[in-house]
């Protein structure tokens, strides 16, 4: 492998960009080496002054670019499974956005097509697995300290929903992450989801089931609840307490700034993800290019990403349908025991 770790970016929107930045400022032992957006005006910018990187409006004429060993996917979901399976076919590890795939069929299918090839090329975006305060709560939870976990009470506010977001999007995405989190924190996969409709505020779009209020049960008897609000307007707000048998232990309290002017103060409240998980998702990228670079996957797989996309479909569904809705999981191939 040359010294520097060459890769393709696909997506060069708001991820994308950021990712892009990354890798050439911050992140040691890797380059942009190629970008595809169907807008190639946006990845000729978010390429502007670096060098030695070629611009794409198609995914795969990226990975067949010069100096391409390794994939970072940043489109839209819709997107993904194509990306994916390209890049397993040209035997390239991927750094793909969450979620892995939208749809369960699509993420399995992702799923089995790694399984065949019988080693592990892709790591999913869950960056929250990144974050200090989240391995701090992993770390207190797995020592044991608290005694079993009980309950996880979440919270997850943006400030607005883009123009595209749907319903079903705050469980498929931004949910996604908690999904993910829960499954991480507690060891345990998630087995059921009912999701209550709040009436929606009237500051989200006309149609925008906006807040939910998604429960989740666990395979061991834990219960997760998640507020999430995408359009609360004052602030980017992830929280998670966990409610164990000998304690509780809550996180997301800390990004603040005390500000004092004009005979007040007041508490800074960052405004979105970009900000808040900044740090998480340079050490995610750090974390994947090291492992890349010795042939390993050291982060959350497609099987989390698989597992991540049918438990938000369940939620979908109880969404759209009302009611409790179980989760059926595929077998856990051998590859990912
Ligand atoms: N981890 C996180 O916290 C986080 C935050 C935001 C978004 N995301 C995820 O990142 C991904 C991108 O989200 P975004 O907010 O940057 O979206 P975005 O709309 O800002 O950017 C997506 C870009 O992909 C381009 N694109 C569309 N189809 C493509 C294709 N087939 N190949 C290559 N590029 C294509 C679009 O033209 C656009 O420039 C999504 O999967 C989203 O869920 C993750
Ligand atoms: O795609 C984004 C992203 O995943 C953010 O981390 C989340 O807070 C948003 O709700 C979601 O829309």
């Amino acid at each position: 492998m040359n010294d520097l770790l060459g890769v393709a970016v696909l997506g060069a929107g708001h991820m994308g960009a950021d990712h892009i930045r990354r890798i050439d400022q911050l992140v040691s032992g890797a380059r942009v080496a190629a970008v595809a957006d169907p807008e190639t005006d946006r990845a000729k910018d978010a390429v502007a002054g670096i060098e030695n990187v070629s611009v794409h409006a198609e995914a795969v004429a990226a990975l067949d670019a010069p100096g391409v060993q390794a994939v970072l996917i940043a489109s839209p979901g819709p997107a993904h499974e194509e990306a994916l399976l390209a890049a397993f076919a040209r035997g390239l590890p991927v750094l793909c956005e969450k979620p892995m795939v939208p749809d369960s069929a699509g993420a399995l299918r992702v799923v089995e097509a790694e399984a065949r090839l019988g080693r592990r090329l892709a790591q999913i975006g869950f960056m929250r697995r990144y974050d200090a305060e989240y391995l701090r709560l992993k770390s207190l939870l797995d020592g044991g300290r608290l005694g079993r976990p009980l309950m996880l009470h979440c919270t997850h506010r943006n400030v607005s929903s883009p123009p595209h977001f749907t319903s079903a999007m705050l469980v498929n995405s931004s949910v996604s992450h908690e999904i993910d989190a829960a499954r991480w924190l507690l060891g345990q996969e998630l087995t059921a989801v009912t999701v209550l409709r709040p009436r929606p505020s009237s500051h989200a779009p006309e149609g925008l089931l906006d807040p939910q209020f998604v429960l989740f049960e666990t395979a061991d008897g834990a219960v997760v609840d998640v507020e999430v609000f995408v359009n609360c307007g004052f602030g980017y707000q992830v929280r998670c307490e966990a409610v164990c048998e000998s304690g509780s232990a809550r996180i997301g309290d800390e990004h603040t700034m005390v500000v004092t002017s004009a005979g007040g103060a007041h508490e800074e409240v960052a405004q979105d993800y970009l900000v808040r998980f900044a740090d998480a998702y340079d050490r995610e990228v750090q974390a994947w290019v090291d492992a890349t670079r010795q042939g390993r996957v050291t982060g959350p797989g497609a099987w989390d990403g698989y597992a991540a996309s049918a438990v938000a479909e369940a939620g979908v569904r109880a969404l759209e349908e009302g009611g409790r809705v179980t989760v059926e999981l595929a077998p856990r191939p051998d590859l990912y025991a």
